[in-house]
């Protein structure tokens, strides 16, 4: 790989005869992992070999088909590199009850998706990301995942810093950055790294925690992360949020065996990642505590006067059935759209619909109205809290899951009822069909669908074939 010449020069500053072992492992070939999903009872994998630092991640010992596997879509997993699910022992560490948690820099979904499955029950995960078309991925792969205890918004940090002050226990900032972690898995990386662009990628990491410190309670936890080496954007950001924002830098427990390393400069707790001494990618986290304080007391304000003359519609009863713990949802008419808000949290979610922000998902939306029909939805199909035989439901071979996530008609077998099915595969929800009985019409979103034409002629799935 040809490496930037100031890149080669700089890293070879920090890590001295240490260079030549992380350039030889920039050639070799990239692992590949997965983290599973215990909420949708994935099993590990059987040739997978565990990753030491996060109980549900697997290296696997070759790369799937993810595109064509219906258990990827069905959010059984997620393709994740092994480095950054050491965010695990953070977590673990500092967060021991139900938080409210703050994701900033979310998309695609690979911590909002681990820290969905890792912060202890009750809690509330708010993803966020700041780029529209990126936000939908993320929506994707939280609908995907299927915890209801999460909120979907795409705003600024500085809009949340203002509108949402000393909401969050813990907020999870893994920043935009210069992307060195990144060379072997992603080689366009390299002719896109720069000194200048070190430098302002280390400037917006300290503007991005400056914006949004106003969000996080006192007392409460910062963790921040790249996946870059140079210490500009690692150790002298974690230097300057101790300094300017009076921060502590709190150590995680780790083993030896990790060949975890430690702080280039300062002598702050910090954990990186090397691709010459752990397998995964480049990768920096720390964890910090904002210094206790007065607490600003947040106040739910009235969205202001309700609409005269229209009364919401009433809930259709069969909509309570869809879920399975029903009594810890409340249901709600959103426009045309009926949602599901987790109860443990509905003063959040009102405040967070209060706000001016843009809320791309919230809770579950359950489905659509229209007319006298009620449509249910793919974030439905795809929820932990969906009840099991809410709908009756087809198990369908991997040649019509394909054709599914395709979004192409579907013929189910005869006998199975007319309206709405929900249609499986190896057991998970993948969505819904309208079975009219000579087809059914296919109501996964136009979105999501796979969209290559090309289906390659060997395939290797995460449960066989
Ligand atoms: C390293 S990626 C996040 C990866 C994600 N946490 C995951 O694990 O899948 C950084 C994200 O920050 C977003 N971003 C870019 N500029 C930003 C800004 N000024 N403020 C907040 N986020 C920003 C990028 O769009 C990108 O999605």
């Amino acid at each position: 790989m040809a490496l930037p010449i100031d890149f080669i020069t700089r890293t070879r500053a920090l890590l001295g005869e240490e260079f030549d072992r992380l350039e030889a492992a920039l050639s070799a070939d990239v692992p590949v992992s997965i983290r599973i999903n215990p909420m949708k009872g994935t099993p590990a994998p059987k040739a997978g070999a565990p990753v030491a630092w996060c109980e549900s991640g697997f290296y696997l010992p070759e790369r799937l088909s993810f595109t064509f596997d219906p258990l990827f879509h069905a959010g059984a997993y997620y393709v994740q590199e092994a480095s950054s699910m050491f965010l695990e022992q953070a977590i673990k560490a500092y967060v021991k009850e139900p938080v409210r948690c703050l994701d900033l820099c979310a998309a695609p979904g690979g911590k909002s998706t681990h820290l969905a499955s890792l912060l202890p029950d009750g809690s509330l995960l708010v993803s966020n990301e700041v780029i529209r078309s990126r936000s939908y991925v993320l929506a994707e792969n939280i609908a995907k995942w299927g915890h209801p205890d999460t909120i979907v918004i795409n705003n600024d940090p500085e809009e949340i810093g203002e509108a949402l002050p000393h909401l969050f226990d813990v907020i999870v900032t893994d920043v935009p950055c210069s992307g060195e972690g990144m060379f072997r898995k992603d080689t366009d990386s390299t002719g896109e790294w720069s000194v200048d662009n070190v430098r302002l990628c280390a400037s917006r990491g300290r503007r991005i925690i400056h914006d949004i410190w106003n969000a996080l309670k006192p007392g409460g936890i910062l963790i921040y992360s790249t996946c870059t080496y140079n210490t500009e954007e690692d150790e002298e950001n974690i230097h300057y949020i101790i300094e300017e924002l009076g921060a502590e830098a709190l150590p995680i427990p780790t083993q030896e065996e990790w060949q975890i390393t430690g702080a280039l400069r300062f002598e702050h707790p910090v954990y990186r990642f090397f691709p010459h001494k752990t397998r995964g990618e480049g990768f920096f986290l720390a964890a910090l505590r904002k210094a206790e304080g007065e607490i600003e007391e947040i106040r739910v304000k009235s969205k202001g006067k309700k609409e005269r003359g229209k009364a919401a519609p009433s809930i259709p009863q069969e909509a309570r059935l869809f879920l399975s713990d029903e009594t810890s949802f409340s249901l709600e008419w959103n426009g045309s759209f009926l949602r599901a808000y987790p109860k443990a949290h509905s003063d959040l979610f009102s405040l967070i619909n209060a706000k001016p922000l843009r809320v791309l998902s919230a809770g579950i939306c359950l489905g659509e109205a229209k007319g006298k029909d009620f449509i249910p939805s793919q974030e439905l199909a795809l929820s932990t809290a969906l009840t099991p035989n809410a709908f009756p439901s087809v198990e369908l071979e991997w040649e019509d899951a394909i054709k599914f996530l395709k979004k192409e008609a579907l013929v189910l077998p005869s006998g199975i009822d007319k309206g709405y099915v929900l249609v499986r595969y190896q057991r998970l929800p993948l969505g819904f069909v309208k079975n009219l009985g000579n087809r059914a019409n296919n109501l996964y979103p136009q979105e999501w669908r796979i969209r290559t034409g090309y289906i390659p002629e060997e395939i290797k799935l995460f449960l066989g074939r």
